[in-house]
């Protein structure tokens, strides 16, 4: 169910990345009338989020934009996820595109869950999800041997979101749980480095555990292929 993309330099990967974005929204407009796009935070997405809020034929006011996890900071924090998406991709061409904030600005990312759980449950069938992943196997915030893991990986969940309190990452955030990630038409994971090509091999042997390696939830379901996009 894993196919990979394999891109000559990082350059290629963020345009490619940037075309199939823009393709798949432009096919959600033309059948739906809406696209929505879900991506994550960190580094690894800044080139694709310049790429593509330069792409002018796609009717970006008839996209929404929202986050697999935030961290719960402002969203005028240098570590806010938002504040990174505004920054990039809500830019050039995008700026008339809608956002969907994960940051409710309540007390805790526990309160936040609730206060906006309904509201991302209700979002329909998501057209592109394009995760990240970290050197330790965490995705979205599905952090590894969290206690909010559980809840975050079940299939069956009826969540949206959840709070999470990594041990290993600063801040309390919120993330969607596994079971509305996949809810999606078109499930990317986007990496780079060979580092984390490995990390993502070894999460798939029989010997590893969702519960130390969460990308091997996502890598193993058999709901949404997935498609990983990756250059060295
Ligand atoms: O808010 C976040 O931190 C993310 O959404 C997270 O899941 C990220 O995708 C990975 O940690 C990879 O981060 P890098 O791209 O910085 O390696």
């Amino acid at each position: 169910m894993n196919e990979w993309n394999r891109f000559d330099s990082r350059a290629t990967l963020d345009q490619e990345l940037a075309r199939f974005a823009a393709q798949t929204l432009a096919e959600a407009i033309e059948t739906r009338g809406h696209g929505y796009l879900v991506v994550s935070g960190g580094s690894t997405p800044m080139g694709f989020f310049q790429t593509l809020s330069q792409n002018q034929t796609l009717d970006w006011s008839k996209v929404t934009v929202t986050l697999a996890d935030e961290r719960w900071v402002a969203p005028d924090h240098a570590d806010s996820n938002e504040a990174l998406v505004y920054e990039n991709l809500l830019q050039n061409a995008a700026t008339s595109a809608q956002f969907a904030s994960l940051y409710s600005g309540d007390e805790t990312p526990e309160i936040g869950a609730a206060t906006l759980d309904a509201k991302f449950s209700a979002l329909p069938t998501f057209d592109l999800v394009i995760l990240g992943m970290g050197g330790d196997a965490h995705t979205a915030s599905l952090f590894p041997n969290t206690p909010a893991l559980t809840q975050g990986l079940d299939p069956q969940s009826p969540h949206a979101l959840i709070a999470v309190h990594p041990a290993t990452a600063p801040h309390a955030r919120i993330s969607m749980t596994l079971a509305r990630l996949l809810r999606t038409q078109n499930l990317v994971l986007h990496i780079t480095g060979a580092n984390k090509s490995k990390v993502f091999e070894q999460a798939i042997t029989p010997e590893s555990h969702a519960t130390d390696m969460p990308i091997r939830a996502v890598a193993l379901q058999q709901q949404t292929p997935l498609q990983i996009y990756y250059a060295d």
